[in-house]
Protein backbone atom coordinates (compact mmCIF):
# COMPACT_ATOMS: atom_id res chain seq x y z
CA UNK A 1 0.00 0.00 0.00
CA UNK A 2 1.78 3.25 -1.36
CA UNK A 3 1.25 6.26 1.41
CA UNK A 4 1.81 9.57 1.07
CA UNK A 5 3.18 12.58 3.59
CA UNK A 6 1.97 15.93 2.91
CA UNK A 7 2.93 18.92 4.19
CA UNK A 8 0.24 21.56 3.81
CA UNK A 9 -0.27 25.40 4.40
CA UNK A 10 1.78 26.35 1.68
CA UNK A 11 1.02 28.13 -1.24
CA UNK A 12 1.18 27.14 -4.78
CA UNK A 13 2.00 29.22 -8.11
CA UNK A 14 2.44 28.24 -11.96
CA UNK A 15 1.09 26.47 -14.18
CA UNK A 16 -0.22 22.80 -14.36
CA UNK A 17 -1.35 21.17 -17.63
CA UNK A 18 -4.21 18.33 -17.79
CA UNK A 19 -3.38 14.78 -18.44
CA UNK A 20 -5.47 13.10 -21.27
CA UNK A 21 -8.61 12.04 -19.94
CA UNK A 22 -9.04 8.79 -17.92
CA UNK A 23 -12.30 8.12 -19.07
CA UNK A 24 -12.03 8.59 -22.63
CA UNK A 25 -8.94 6.46 -23.14
CA UNK A 26 -10.47 3.17 -21.26
CA UNK A 27 -13.82 4.03 -24.50
CA UNK A 28 -10.89 4.98 -27.18
CA UNK A 29 -8.32 1.98 -26.02
CA UNK A 30 -11.63 -0.50 -26.56
CA UNK A 31 -12.12 0.50 -29.61
CA UNK A 32 -9.35 -0.51 -31.59
CA UNK A 33 -10.52 -3.91 -31.29
CA UNK A 34 -12.76 -2.87 -33.87
CA UNK A 35 -10.62 -3.18 -36.99
CA UNK A 36 -7.97 -5.16 -37.73
CA UNK A 37 -5.84 -1.81 -39.12
CA UNK A 38 -3.77 0.50 -37.23
CA UNK A 39 -4.97 3.06 -35.10
CA UNK A 40 -2.86 5.65 -33.84
CA UNK A 41 -3.81 7.28 -30.32
CA UNK A 42 -2.18 10.45 -28.78
CA UNK A 43 -2.53 11.83 -25.52
CA UNK A 44 -2.83 8.64 -23.44
CA UNK A 45 -2.70 8.95 -19.60
CA UNK A 46 -0.03 7.14 -17.75
CA UNK A 47 -2.08 5.98 -14.73
CA UNK A 48 -2.86 2.65 -13.50
CA UNK A 49 -5.91 1.84 -15.00
CA UNK A 50 -5.26 2.92 -18.34
CA UNK A 51 -2.08 1.27 -18.18
CA UNK A 52 -3.84 -1.84 -16.87
CA UNK A 53 -6.23 -2.10 -19.69
CA UNK A 54 -3.27 -1.70 -22.51
CA UNK A 55 -1.92 -5.11 -20.80
CA UNK A 56 -5.61 -6.51 -21.66
CA UNK A 57 -5.07 -5.64 -25.12
CA UNK A 58 -1.60 -7.01 -25.38
CA UNK A 59 -3.05 -10.57 -23.92
CA UNK A 60 -5.19 -10.27 -26.25
CA UNK A 61 -2.87 -10.40 -29.06
CA UNK A 62 -3.26 -6.92 -30.16
CA UNK A 63 -0.19 -5.54 -31.30
CA UNK A 64 0.86 -2.50 -29.60
CA UNK A 65 3.86 0.06 -30.02
CA UNK A 66 4.61 3.07 -27.77
CA UNK A 67 5.44 5.84 -30.12
CA UNK A 68 6.36 8.76 -27.75
CA UNK A 69 5.11 9.79 -24.52
CA UNK A 70 1.26 9.22 -24.47
CA UNK A 71 1.04 8.31 -28.35
CA UNK A 72 0.54 4.32 -29.07
CA UNK A 73 -0.23 2.30 -32.27
CA UNK A 74 -2.65 -1.09 -32.05
CA UNK A 75 -3.20 -2.95 -34.56
CA UNK A 76 -5.73 -6.04 -33.64
CA UNK A 77 -5.18 -8.04 -36.67
CA UNK A 78 -4.56 -11.26 -35.07
CA UNK A 79 -6.88 -11.52 -31.70
CA UNK A 80 -6.14 -14.27 -29.29
CA UNK A 81 -10.13 -15.16 -28.24
CA UNK A 82 -8.95 -18.00 -26.45
CA UNK A 83 -7.84 -15.56 -23.60
CA UNK A 84 -11.08 -14.81 -22.98
CA UNK A 85 -11.50 -18.04 -21.34
CA UNK A 86 -8.15 -18.32 -19.58
CA UNK A 87 -8.00 -17.87 -15.78
CA UNK A 88 -5.78 -14.74 -16.20
CA UNK A 89 -8.57 -12.83 -17.79
CA UNK A 90 -10.77 -13.38 -14.91
CA UNK A 91 -8.38 -11.84 -12.91
CA UNK A 92 -7.05 -9.19 -15.04
CA UNK A 93 -10.55 -8.27 -16.53
CA UNK A 94 -11.80 -7.53 -13.02
CA UNK A 95 -8.40 -5.05 -11.84
CA UNK A 96 -10.94 -2.08 -13.26
CA UNK A 97 -14.77 -0.64 -14.54
CA UNK A 98 -13.68 0.51 -17.73
CA UNK A 99 -12.19 -3.36 -19.79
CA UNK A 100 -16.11 -4.08 -19.10
CA UNK A 101 -15.95 -1.88 -22.60
CA UNK A 102 -14.08 -4.62 -24.63
CA UNK A 103 -17.19 -6.27 -24.53
CA UNK A 104 -19.13 -5.02 -27.53
CA UNK A 105 -16.36 -4.63 -29.69
CA UNK A 106 -15.72 -8.37 -29.53
CA UNK A 107 -18.95 -8.98 -30.15
CA UNK A 108 -19.63 -6.67 -32.92
CA UNK A 109 -16.54 -7.91 -34.69
CA UNK A 110 -16.10 -11.81 -33.15
CA UNK A 111 -19.80 -12.69 -32.49
CA UNK A 112 -18.78 -12.94 -28.62
CA UNK A 113 -17.86 -11.12 -25.56
CA UNK A 114 -16.97 -11.80 -22.16
CA UNK A 115 -15.81 -10.52 -18.92
CA UNK A 116 -15.80 -10.69 -15.16
CA UNK A 117 -17.63 -7.94 -13.20
CA UNK A 118 -15.48 -5.06 -13.51
CA UNK A 119 -13.76 -3.33 -10.91
CA UNK A 120 -13.14 0.45 -10.40
CA UNK A 121 -14.34 2.71 -7.41
CA UNK A 122 -16.28 0.59 -4.72
CA UNK A 123 -18.52 3.64 -4.81
CA UNK A 124 -22.68 2.11 -4.51
CA UNK A 125 -23.86 -0.52 -7.16
CA UNK A 126 -22.56 -0.20 -10.16
CA UNK A 127 -24.79 -2.52 -11.86
CA UNK A 128 -24.16 -3.68 -15.74
CA UNK A 129 -28.11 -4.74 -17.16
CA UNK A 130 -27.89 -1.81 -19.18
CA UNK A 131 -24.76 -2.64 -21.47
CA UNK A 132 -26.52 -6.29 -21.54
CA UNK A 133 -29.64 -5.55 -22.33
CA UNK A 134 -28.59 -3.74 -25.78
CA UNK A 135 -26.84 -6.53 -26.64
CA UNK A 136 -29.49 -8.36 -26.04
CA UNK A 137 -31.65 -6.15 -28.30
CA UNK A 138 -29.02 -6.27 -31.06
CA UNK A 139 -29.54 -9.82 -31.02
CA UNK A 140 -27.09 -11.64 -28.62
CA UNK A 141 -27.84 -14.30 -26.62
CA UNK A 142 -26.92 -13.48 -23.09
CA UNK A 143 -25.48 -16.01 -19.76
CA UNK A 144 -23.65 -15.15 -16.43
CA UNK A 145 -22.36 -17.53 -14.22
CA UNK A 146 -23.20 -16.31 -11.08
CA UNK A 147 -20.41 -18.13 -8.82
CA UNK A 148 -17.58 -16.57 -10.69
CA UNK A 149 -19.11 -13.16 -11.26
CA UNK A 150 -18.41 -13.96 -15.38
CA UNK A 151 -20.57 -11.95 -17.65
CA UNK A 152 -21.38 -13.45 -21.51
CA UNK A 153 -22.81 -12.95 -24.93
CA UNK A 154 -23.30 -14.51 -27.94
CA UNK A 155 -24.29 -14.01 -31.67
CA UNK A 156 -23.64 -15.52 -34.86
CA UNK A 157 -24.78 -12.00 -36.39
CA UNK A 158 -26.21 -8.43 -35.08
CA UNK A 159 -29.45 -6.63 -36.06
CA UNK A 160 -29.66 -2.81 -35.79
CA UNK A 161 -32.93 -2.21 -32.91
CA UNK A 162 -34.79 1.06 -31.59
CA UNK A 163 -33.50 0.87 -27.51
CA UNK A 164 -34.51 3.12 -25.25
CA UNK A 165 -32.08 2.90 -22.61
CA UNK A 166 -33.28 3.08 -18.58
CA UNK A 167 -30.86 4.83 -17.55
CA UNK A 168 -28.01 7.13 -19.55
CA UNK A 169 -24.92 4.95 -18.37
CA UNK A 170 -21.29 5.93 -19.70
CA UNK A 171 -20.25 2.89 -20.24
CA UNK A 172 -23.29 1.42 -21.32
CA UNK A 173 -23.60 3.60 -24.17
CA UNK A 174 -19.94 3.41 -25.39
CA UNK A 175 -20.47 -0.33 -25.32
CA UNK A 176 -23.45 -0.50 -27.21
CA UNK A 177 -22.43 1.87 -30.03
CA UNK A 178 -19.34 -0.27 -30.17
CA UNK A 179 -22.07 -3.22 -31.14
CA UNK A 180 -24.38 -1.30 -32.69
CA UNK A 181 -21.40 0.21 -35.95
CA UNK A 182 -20.78 -3.52 -37.06
CA UNK A 183 -24.63 -4.60 -36.28
CA UNK A 184 -26.74 -4.94 -40.19
CA UNK A 185 -29.02 -2.22 -40.19
CA UNK A 186 -30.19 0.63 -38.26
CA UNK A 187 -29.61 0.99 -34.18
CA UNK A 188 -31.57 4.18 -32.81
CA UNK A 189 -30.54 4.43 -28.99
CA UNK A 190 -32.60 6.87 -26.81
CA UNK A 191 -31.58 8.05 -23.64
CA UNK A 192 -27.85 7.66 -24.03
CA UNK A 193 -25.46 8.76 -22.13
CA UNK A 194 -23.92 12.28 -24.21
CA UNK A 195 -21.08 13.50 -22.46
CA UNK A 196 -17.84 14.79 -24.56
CA UNK A 197 -15.36 11.37 -24.25
CA UNK A 198 -18.98 9.97 -25.54
CA UNK A 199 -18.74 12.18 -28.42
CA UNK A 200 -15.25 11.67 -28.90
CA UNK A 201 -15.51 8.01 -29.29
CA UNK A 202 -18.47 8.22 -31.93
CA UNK A 203 -16.52 10.87 -33.57
CA UNK A 204 -13.26 8.25 -34.17
CA UNK A 205 -15.90 5.77 -35.00
CA UNK A 206 -17.09 7.72 -37.93
CA UNK A 207 -13.51 8.62 -38.88
CA UNK A 208 -13.00 4.68 -38.62
CA UNK A 209 -15.99 4.50 -41.20
CA UNK A 210 -19.05 4.20 -38.68
CA UNK A 211 -22.54 6.17 -39.46
CA UNK A 212 -23.21 7.55 -36.07
CA UNK A 213 -25.69 10.65 -36.28
CA UNK A 214 -26.79 12.69 -33.28
CA UNK A 215 -23.89 12.62 -31.66
CA UNK A 216 -23.71 15.17 -28.60
CA UNK A 217 -27.78 14.45 -28.07
CA UNK A 218 -28.98 11.46 -26.30
CA UNK A 219 -30.50 10.34 -29.45
CA UNK A 220 -27.90 8.61 -31.36
CA UNK A 221 -28.85 6.47 -34.96
CA UNK A 222 -26.33 4.22 -36.15
CA UNK A 223 -26.25 2.71 -39.62
CA UNK A 224 -24.05 -0.55 -39.33
CA UNK A 225 -21.18 -0.96 -41.85
CA UNK A 226 -19.39 -4.18 -42.87
CA UNK A 227 -16.04 -3.02 -41.77
CA UNK A 228 -13.98 -0.27 -39.83
CA UNK A 229 -10.30 0.86 -40.82
CA UNK A 230 -7.86 2.57 -38.90
CA UNK A 231 -7.59 5.78 -37.97
CA UNK A 232 -5.75 8.62 -35.64
CA UNK A 233 -7.06 10.23 -32.38
CA UNK A 234 -6.19 12.69 -29.90
CA UNK A 235 -7.32 12.72 -26.61
CA UNK A 236 -9.27 15.65 -24.80
CA UNK A 237 -7.64 16.87 -21.16
CA UNK A 238 -9.39 15.28 -18.18
CA UNK A 239 -11.92 17.74 -17.10
CA UNK A 240 -12.33 15.65 -13.54
CA UNK A 241 -8.38 16.53 -13.00
CA UNK A 242 -8.95 20.54 -13.95
CA UNK A 243 -12.09 20.39 -11.78
CA UNK A 244 -9.56 19.05 -9.29
CA UNK A 245 -6.77 21.86 -9.88
CA UNK A 246 -9.61 24.30 -9.90
CA UNK A 247 -10.49 22.92 -6.18
CA UNK A 248 -6.86 23.06 -5.21
CA UNK A 249 -6.41 26.47 -6.16
CA UNK A 250 -9.05 27.79 -4.32
CA UNK A 251 -8.83 25.59 -1.23
CA UNK A 252 -4.79 26.64 -0.76
CA UNK A 253 -5.86 30.40 -1.76
CA UNK A 254 -3.07 29.98 -4.87
CA UNK A 255 -2.51 31.47 -7.96
CA UNK A 256 -2.93 28.73 -10.82
CA UNK A 257 -3.23 28.73 -14.31
CA UNK A 258 -4.35 25.46 -15.92
CA UNK A 259 -2.89 25.10 -19.29
CA UNK A 260 -5.37 24.08 -22.42
CA UNK A 261 -8.06 22.80 -20.82
CA UNK A 262 -10.84 23.19 -24.47
CA UNK A 263 -12.66 24.82 -22.39
CA UNK A 264 -16.13 24.27 -24.98
CA UNK A 265 -15.72 20.53 -23.48
CA UNK A 266 -16.14 21.79 -20.00
CA UNK A 267 -19.86 21.98 -19.75
CA UNK A 268 -21.04 22.84 -16.19
CA UNK A 269 -17.95 21.94 -14.42
CA UNK A 270 -16.93 26.39 -14.36
CA UNK A 271 -20.19 27.16 -13.49
CA UNK A 272 -20.10 25.00 -10.49
CA UNK A 273 -17.31 26.16 -9.14
CA UNK A 274 -18.24 29.63 -9.86
CA UNK A 275 -21.51 28.88 -7.58
CA UNK A 276 -19.06 28.84 -4.61
CA UNK A 277 -17.81 32.29 -4.87
CA UNK A 278 -14.43 30.89 -6.61
CA UNK A 279 -12.82 33.23 -9.37
CA UNK A 280 -12.37 31.33 -12.75
CA UNK A 281 -10.63 33.51 -15.32
CA UNK A 282 -11.17 32.00 -19.04
CA UNK A 283 -7.65 33.50 -21.07
CA UNK A 284 -7.65 31.43 -24.34
CA UNK A 285 -8.23 27.76 -23.52
CA UNK A 286 -6.74 28.23 -19.82
CA UNK A 287 -8.05 28.72 -16.90
CA UNK A 288 -6.72 31.42 -14.99
CA UNK A 289 -7.33 31.21 -10.95
CA UNK A 290 -6.36 33.93 -9.23
CA UNK A 291 -5.12 34.09 -5.40
CA UNK A 292 -8.53 34.28 -3.30
CA UNK A 293 -6.79 36.59 -0.41
CA UNK A 294 -10.20 36.97 1.20
CA UNK A 295 -11.88 33.89 0.52
CA UNK A 296 -15.01 32.78 -1.51
CA UNK A 297 -18.40 32.97 -0.77
CA UNK A 298 -21.22 30.48 -1.47
CA UNK A 299 -23.54 31.86 -3.70
CA UNK A 300 -27.80 31.87 -2.66
CA UNK A 301 -30.68 31.38 -4.56
CA UNK A 302 -32.71 34.10 -5.89
CA UNK A 303 -35.49 33.40 -2.77
CA UNK A 304 -32.28 33.32 -0.34
CA UNK A 305 -32.52 29.53 0.10
CA UNK A 306 -29.26 27.58 0.19
CA UNK A 307 -27.02 26.50 -2.78
CA UNK A 308 -27.82 22.70 -3.78
CA UNK A 309 -25.09 20.98 -5.74
CA UNK A 310 -26.03 17.85 -7.21
CA UNK A 311 -24.83 15.68 -9.82
CA UNK A 312 -27.00 14.37 -13.07
CA UNK A 313 -26.46 12.58 -16.42
CA UNK A 314 -24.60 14.65 -19.03
CA UNK A 315 -25.12 17.75 -20.00
CA UNK A 316 -25.48 18.06 -15.85
CA UNK A 317 -22.57 18.27 -13.16
CA UNK A 318 -20.37 15.12 -13.21
CA UNK A 319 -20.46 12.89 -9.93
CA UNK A 320 -17.21 12.81 -10.23
CA UNK A 321 -16.61 16.29 -8.86
CA UNK A 322 -18.86 16.23 -6.14
CA UNK A 323 -16.31 14.78 -3.62
CA UNK A 324 -13.72 17.82 -5.10
CA UNK A 325 -16.81 20.35 -4.47
CA UNK A 326 -17.30 19.14 -1.21
CA UNK A 327 -13.87 19.66 -0.26
CA UNK A 328 -13.23 23.25 -1.65
CA UNK A 329 -16.63 23.96 0.87
CA UNK A 330 -15.28 23.00 4.01
CA UNK A 331 -13.66 26.48 3.50
CA UNK A 332 -16.03 28.68 1.99
CA UNK A 333 -18.17 31.73 3.26
CA UNK A 334 -21.76 30.37 3.72
CA UNK A 335 -23.22 26.70 3.51
CA UNK A 336 -24.09 23.93 0.45
CA UNK A 337 -25.77 20.86 0.12
CA UNK A 338 -24.12 18.20 -1.80
CA UNK A 339 -26.45 15.67 -3.70
CA UNK A 340 -24.84 12.85 -4.65
CA UNK A 341 -27.69 11.37 -6.74
CA UNK A 342 -26.05 8.30 -8.15
CA UNK A 343 -23.57 6.87 -6.31
CA UNK A 344 -24.55 5.55 -2.50
CA UNK A 345 -21.23 5.34 -0.70
CA UNK A 346 -18.99 8.03 -2.18
CA UNK A 347 -19.63 10.68 0.85
CA UNK A 348 -18.82 8.45 3.56
CA UNK A 349 -15.36 9.59 2.64
CA UNK A 350 -16.41 13.36 5.06
CA UNK A 351 -15.87 11.43 8.71
CA UNK A 352 -12.26 12.27 7.69
CA UNK A 353 -12.44 15.64 6.98
CA UNK A 354 -14.76 15.90 9.86
CA UNK A 355 -11.57 14.61 12.00
CA UNK A 356 -9.51 17.45 10.53
CA UNK A 357 -11.85 20.10 11.84
CA UNK A 358 -14.74 20.10 8.68
CA UNK A 359 -18.22 21.25 9.64
CA UNK A 360 -20.25 18.80 7.71
CA UNK A 361 -23.59 16.89 8.58
CA UNK A 362 -24.05 14.06 6.80
CA UNK A 363 -27.62 13.91 6.47
CA UNK A 364 -27.95 10.50 4.18
CA UNK A 365 -25.84 8.31 2.28
CA UNK A 366 -26.16 10.45 -0.52
CA UNK A 367 -26.48 14.07 0.83
CA UNK A 368 -24.08 16.06 2.89
CA UNK A 369 -24.15 19.79 4.34
CA UNK A 370 -21.15 21.77 4.52
CA UNK A 371 -20.83 24.81 6.50
CA UNK A 372 -17.66 26.07 5.74
CA UNK A 373 -14.90 27.90 7.90
CA UNK A 374 -14.07 30.87 5.58
CA UNK A 375 -10.49 30.35 6.23
CA UNK A 376 -11.11 31.79 9.89
CA UNK A 377 -10.06 28.12 11.39
CA UNK A 378 -7.93 25.81 9.27
CA UNK A 379 -8.07 22.04 9.18
CA UNK A 380 -6.30 19.77 11.25
CA UNK A 381 -3.35 17.49 9.59
CA UNK A 382 -3.94 13.43 10.51
CA UNK A 383 -3.64 10.29 8.87
CA UNK A 384 -6.28 9.03 6.61
CA UNK A 385 -6.70 6.14 3.74
CA UNK A 386 -7.97 6.91 0.34
CA UNK A 387 -11.12 5.19 0.12
CA UNK A 388 -11.51 5.72 -3.59
CA UNK A 389 -9.78 7.80 -6.74
CA UNK A 390 -11.70 11.14 -6.04
CA UNK A 391 -12.44 11.04 -2.29
CA UNK A 392 -8.50 10.31 -2.51
CA UNK A 393 -7.43 13.21 -4.18
CA UNK A 394 -10.45 15.42 -1.77
CA UNK A 395 -8.17 14.20 1.02
CA UNK A 396 -5.16 15.41 -0.40
CA UNK A 397 -6.62 18.98 -1.34
CA UNK A 398 -7.70 19.05 2.38
CA UNK A 399 -4.18 17.82 3.32
CA UNK A 400 -1.96 20.91 0.95
CA UNK A 401 -4.42 23.53 3.11
CA UNK A 402 -4.20 22.23 6.39
CA UNK A 403 -1.62 22.82 9.06
CA UNK A 404 0.91 20.30 9.88
CA UNK A 405 2.38 17.12 8.04
CA UNK A 406 -0.84 14.82 7.14
CA UNK A 407 -0.45 10.93 5.65
CA UNK A 408 -2.46 9.29 2.93
CA UNK A 409 -2.10 5.66 2.36
CA UNK A 410 -3.78 3.68 -0.13
CA UNK A 411 -2.54 6.13 -2.62
CA UNK A 412 -3.01 3.56 -5.40
CA UNK A 413 -6.11 4.92 -5.50
CA UNK A 414 -5.07 8.14 -6.26
CA UNK A 415 -2.51 7.12 -9.18
CA UNK A 416 -5.49 4.67 -11.09
CA UNK A 417 -6.51 8.31 -12.50
CA UNK A 418 -3.81 11.10 -11.87
CA UNK A 419 -0.92 10.94 -13.84
CA UNK A 420 2.32 11.26 -11.83
CA UNK A 421 0.58 14.01 -9.44
CA UNK A 422 3.31 14.31 -6.63
CA UNK A 423 6.15 15.43 -9.29
CA UNK A 424 3.12 17.44 -10.91
CA UNK A 425 2.26 19.03 -7.29
CA UNK A 426 6.01 19.59 -6.08
CA UNK A 427 6.60 21.18 -9.84
CA UNK A 428 3.92 24.09 -8.63
CA UNK A 429 5.10 24.25 -4.88
CA UNK A 430 3.23 21.43 -2.72
CA UNK A 431 5.44 19.64 -0.44
CA UNK A 432 4.54 16.09 -0.69
CA UNK A 433 6.56 12.75 -0.98
CA UNK A 434 6.00 9.44 -1.65
CA UNK A 435 7.07 7.19 0.98
C1 LIG B 1 -14.86 4.29 -16.64
C2 LIG B 1 -15.88 5.37 -16.64
O1 LIG B 1 -16.15 6.01 -17.64
N1 LIG B 1 -16.43 5.63 -15.45
C3 LIG B 1 -17.41 6.68 -15.31
C4 LIG B 1 -18.75 6.17 -15.79
O2 LIG B 1 -19.04 5.01 -15.02
P1 LIG B 1 -20.24 4.04 -15.44
O3 LIG B 1 -20.42 4.05 -16.90
O4 LIG B 1 -19.94 2.78 -14.73
O5 LIG B 1 -21.47 4.76 -14.77
P2 LIG B 1 -22.98 4.79 -15.31
O6 LIG B 1 -23.13 5.99 -16.17
O7 LIG B 1 -23.35 3.47 -15.83
O8 LIG B 1 -23.79 5.01 -13.96
C5 LIG B 1 -23.29 5.69 -12.86
C6 LIG B 1 -24.29 5.62 -11.72
O9 LIG B 1 -25.32 6.51 -11.94
C7 LIG B 1 -26.57 5.84 -11.97
N2 LIG B 1 -27.33 6.52 -13.04
C8 LIG B 1 -26.78 6.68 -14.26
C9 LIG B 1 -27.50 7.32 -15.26
C10 LIG B 1 -28.78 7.78 -14.98
O10 LIG B 1 -29.47 8.33 -15.85
N3 LIG B 1 -29.28 7.62 -13.74
C11 LIG B 1 -28.57 6.99 -12.75
O11 LIG B 1 -29.06 6.86 -11.63
C12 LIG B 1 -26.25 4.39 -12.25
O12 LIG B 1 -27.21 3.52 -11.74
C13 LIG B 1 -24.92 4.24 -11.54
O13 LIG B 1 -25.09 4.02 -10.17
O14 LIG B 1 -19.74 7.17 -15.61
C14 LIG B 1 -19.95 7.55 -14.24
C15 LIG B 1 -21.09 8.56 -14.24
O15 LIG B 1 -20.73 9.74 -14.90
C16 LIG B 1 -18.65 8.10 -13.67
O16 LIG B 1 -18.83 8.33 -12.28
C17 LIG B 1 -17.48 7.14 -13.87
O17 LIG B 1 -16.28 7.78 -13.55
C1 LIG C 1 -15.65 6.44 -10.60
C2 LIG C 1 -14.57 6.64 -11.34
O1 LIG C 1 -13.91 5.71 -12.05
P1 LIG C 1 -14.31 4.19 -12.42
O2 LIG C 1 -15.62 4.27 -13.12
O3 LIG C 1 -13.19 3.79 -13.34
O4 LIG C 1 -14.33 3.46 -11.14
C3 LIG C 1 -13.96 7.99 -11.46
O5 LIG C 1 -13.15 8.17 -12.38
O6 LIG C 1 -14.24 8.89 -10.63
Amino acid sequence: MGTFKIEGGHKLHGEIKPQGAKNEALQILCAVLLTPEKVTIHNIPDILDVNKLILLLEDLGVKIQKKGKGSYTFKADDVNLEYLQSEKFKQDGRGLRGSIMLVGPLLARFGKGYIPKPGGDKIGRRRLDTHFEGFINLGAKFRYNKEEYFYGVEATKLKGAYMLLDEASVTGTANIVMAAVLAEGKTTIYNAACEPYLQQLCKMLNRMGAKISGIGSNLLEIEGVSELGGTEHTMLPDMIEIGSWIGLAAMTRSELTIKDVSWDDLGQIPNAFRKLGISIERRGDDIFIPEHQEGYKIHNYIDGSILTVADAPWPGLTPDLLSIILVVATQARGEVLIHQKMFESRLFFVDKLIDMGAKIILCDPHRATVIGHDFKSTLKATTMVSPDIRAGVSLLIAALSAKGTSIIHNIEQIDRGYEDIDTRLRAIGAKIDRV
